[in-house]
Formats: structure tokens, sequence, C-alpha cells
């Protein structure tokens, strides 16, 4: 249903704008820290409930089509006209720009470092050798094996205060976390290390909101852009533009962290392989006003280095299977959906 445009809108009398969210807390955390900051500019806005493959569907995200799942159904209501805005974490959302749609804003980001949750508040040196560490994502787990090959990594998911519980409930050691994701859920005190990015590098873009609107939506868009922090866009457009360059999806075993030092645009980039036979780190310094060209120079030296050998199953994290034909709650994928997933792969 797409509503007509409100004529002769001026600001005066606004529409309600409709923020998609999923359903997680996490998401509607981020929702509405993003619906608070546009009515403290005096606009209204209400929050309209959209459920996403990702979260109903608990396999593994590297089977389900990566991070991308989180995405598409909020893009599909988007594009629908049944929401007017949508808040992604940037980390979860392909890198391929999307047909139609645009991101407006960036707010500035979190600390974008991952944290660890361990039992008896030991931090990652304190972990005894052979250690379980849970974590789902394939970049930490190539990361922390660089660090301490010691450790027994187990893959896990769900949202993140079932992943914390593994650490309470005796099950497991350790989780990996981002910690910007824990802070935005008042949950920071149960942080028991802030890994050093010199040992893990963060993914693309964590930490850091995306609000995505209709590119046709000007009024919206105008609106919305009163959010976007520049150097928060600076560092993500570089750490992103490594990712496509590598064309690699929002899993990929890859790292990437910007940041503006002494007027320069200094990125630190990871590219690992599953089984930890690559494991590659390299830094590169840019111009700030082209983000884009340091993204993909560091990428072209990764790849030059050894990163080509990374297979494109792993990087791209293309579903490499038919889902299991029982989805959790019988809802079967749209050709909409499989369109938006395929969309991050190369
Ligand atoms: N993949 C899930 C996801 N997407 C964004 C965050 C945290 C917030 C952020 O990184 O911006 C998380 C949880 C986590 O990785 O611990």
């Amino acid at each position: 249903m797409t509503r007509p445009a409100p004529a002769g809108h001026s600001g005066s009398s606004p529409r309600p704008l409709r923020l998609g969210t999923r359903r997680s807390r996490l998401a509607t955390t981020q929702s509405g820290w993003v619906a608070d900051k546009l009515r403290a500019l005096g606009h209204e806005v209400e929050l309209v409930e959209v459920v996403t493959e990702g979260d109903v569907n608990l396999a593994p995200l590297t089977q389900i089509g990566g991070t991308g799942v989180f995405a598409s159904a909020l893009r599909q209501a988007l594009r629908a006209g049944e929401v007017d805005l949508a808040v992604h974490s940037l980390k979860d959302l392909p890198v391929l720009p999307e047909p139609g749609l645009v991101v407006a804003a960036i707010p500035e980001r979190e600390d974008p470092r991952d944290v660890l949750v361990a039992r008896d508040g030991l931090d990652l040196a304190g972990l005894p050798a052979g250690a379980s560490v849970g974590t789902g994502s394939p970049r930490r787990a190539a990361q922390v094996l660089v660090h301490r090959p010691d450790l027994q990594v187990t893959a896990i998911r769900g949202n993140v205060e079932s992943r914390i519980r593994r650490t309470t409930t005796g099950e497991l050691d350790a989780v990996i976390l981002a910690g910007a994701g824990m802070r935005r859920l008042g949950l920071a005190e149960q942080i028991t290390d802030v890994i050093d990015v010199d040992v893990m590098l963060p993914a693309p873009g964590q930490g850091a909101l995306a609000v995505e609107c209709r590119e046709s939506d000007t009024e919206v868009i105008e609106v919305v852009r009163a959010l976007d922090h520049e150097a928060t866009r600076t560092a993500v457009t570089a750490e992103r533009a490594l990712l496509r360059a590598l064309e690699a999806g929002c899993t990929a075993p890859i790292g990437a962290r910007a940041h503006l030092e002494a007027g320069e645009l200094v990125l630190e980039a990871f590219a690992g392989s599953d089984d930890g036979s690559i494991a590659l780190r390299r830094r590169a310094t840019g111009d700030p006003q082209d983000p884009l060209r340091l993204g993909s120079s560091l990428a072209a030296e990764l790849l030059t280095d050894g990163a080509d050998r990374i297979p494109a199953s792993v990087l791209a994290r293309t579903p490499t299977h038919t889902p299991p034909s029982g989805d959790p709650d019988g809802r079967t994928r749209s050709p909409r959906d499989t369109g938006a997933i395929k969309e991050q792969t190369p």
C-alpha cells in the first residue's frame, strides 16, 4: 500500500514518519534511538514491526544467505510503501546499492570494537588453554584463533541476550560480541574485556547504523539527512569499499576499521580463511575525501598478498544448499526475498 504523498507538506504539520523495525530487542532499541532523534527535531514518528527471514530461521547465517536476510524484508516494506524509513545495523547491510533505495543517514557510530563476555570476569589473556569461545562469525573465529590458537571456538547464533546466557549457564567459557550492541542494550557491565583492534578488527561498518529511505522520497530524505555524521560516513565508506572490492559478503572472514588521524584516513584490514591457512593484516592511509579509493586499494593489496586464494564460497557466503524445507514457521521465501539475498553475491 503506497500512501499518496502529502500535498504541500512543509514540516509544520508533519505526516507521521513510519519507521520499519525488526522485532529483536537490539533492532527496536536502535530504531527507537533513531525515532527519538527525529522526534527531538520536531517530527512525528511511529514504529512499524517487520518480520525478517533472519529472525524466524535460526539456521546458520552462512547457510541462509548471510546477514543480508535481515535487511531484505525491511527493504521490501520500504519499496512497498508500508514504511518510510528503516534502520539497519550497517554491518548487516549488503555492500551493493539497492535500486530505488538510499542510505540517507549514517549517524555517529559507537565504539566499533568486539568485546568478550567471559565467566568469572575473565579477559582474553586470562582464558585458560582449551577454553570454549562461542561466536557465529568466521571473522571473529579466524582472528581469535590467530591470537589464541589454543582456544576452542564453537559456532553459535541467536540474539545478544541468548548468546550471553551461554556463559552464565556454564555451557561456554566466553562469547565474543559487538560492544556497540551490548552498550545499546544496556548490557555494558557484562563486558569482561574490550578486544584491542590489534587483536581483532571489527566487521566493516560495525557499531554504525544506516537509515534507509526510498530514493524518490525527497521529503523524508531531507528530514533524515540531519542525522548523518560525516566522519562516520567517511570511515565506513572506506571499510565497505574494501569489502566490496574483495567481492565479499557481510559474513566473510574480513575485518576492517577506518578512522581519521591527523587529517588522514587510516584503514586497517584483516582477511582470513576458515582453516587459518590465510590470515593477512594490512594498513594504509589516504585522503579522507576519497574513502572509496583507499578501501579498494587496500583490498587490491590484500588480494596481491594472498587474499585471492580465499575461496569465493568463503568470501561471498553464497547459500551453498537449499534451506531445509521446513522453515521453523513454514514461511517460504518469496522471489523478492531471493532477489534481495542474491544481491550481496558478486
Ligand atoms: N550480526 C548481528 C549484529 N548486528 C549488529 C550487531 C551489533 C551492533 C553493531 O555492530 O552495530 C550485532 C550483534 C553482534 O554482532 O554482536
